[in-house]
């Protein structure tokens, strides 16, 4: 378990060297300063920014086999949690941030423009309106409850796209309540930053069937 700031950098330098871990300093400065104006996230977790937000964000990586080259699309990104530490971590691969409200999105484009993330596309607007894509990956923190998530975004998903989907207490009760076709799909791994919390993982294509 991720307990400490210090064990948060220590799991990211892992994952991203010392390069993502001066982005990251940056993009929690910006953060701090941000989130006086706009209320991007909760004034008491930018305490722990990198257990809260940075290491929670990193450890989906894992989840997804190394070799999966492709668009990982993350819904509603928000402040950029997990798309802009993704962004950060795989400099290689192309990485879109979905997110509709007008703040936010001009804070992603200003934070990928400053961090200089070439594999980062912003897609400003209401995921519904996304152009249909194949996805190698979709992730989603705190977007929306588990059937209405696949739902929005069944139409990006192939036979291959490997879903990351932190969810807190709720997950393993979200899984459970999916048609049966569907949720054979899923399973829970333990959150690395909160005790409490899963993540839905799986791999596939989202269709209707019971
Ligand atoms: C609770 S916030 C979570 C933000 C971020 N993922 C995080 O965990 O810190 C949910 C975000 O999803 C965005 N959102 C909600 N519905 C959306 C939609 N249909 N299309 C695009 N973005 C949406 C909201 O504007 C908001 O920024």
């Amino acid at each position: 378990m991720i307990t400490s700031e210090a064990e948060a950098r220590t799991f990211i330098e892992g994952l991203g060297g010392q390069g993502a871990i001066e982005k990251l300093e940056a993009l929690a400065a910006a953060l701090r300063e941000e989130n006086e104006r706009q209320n991007l996230v909760s004034r008491g977790s930018l305490e722990e920014v990198w257990v809260r937000h940075f290491a929670d964000s990193a450890q989906l990586i894992p989840h997804v086999p190394r070799e999966t080259k492709g668009a990982w699309f993350d819904l509603g990104s928000g402040a950029g949690f997990p798309g802009l530490v993704l962004a950060i971590l795989r400099p290689n691969e192309p990485t879109v941030l979905i997110e509709s409200r007008k703040r936010r999105i001009d804070w992603l484009e200003a934070m990928a423009d400053n961090l200089a993330l070439q594999n980062c596309v912003i897609e400003g607007k209401r995921l519904e309106l996304v152009e249909t894509r194949k996805a190698a990956v979709i992730s989603a923190r705190a977007f929306a409850p588990l059937p209405k998530l696949l739902n929005l975004s069944s139409r990006f998903s192939t036979v291959s796209t490997y879903w990351v989907l932190p969810k807190g207490r709720s997950a393993a009760q979200e899984v459970s309540e999916l048609p049966r076709k569907t949720g054979k799909m899923f399973h829970v791994e333990q959150s690395q930053t909160d005790p409490e919390a899963g993540i839905v993982v799986g791999k596939g294509k989202i269709g209707t069937g019971k």
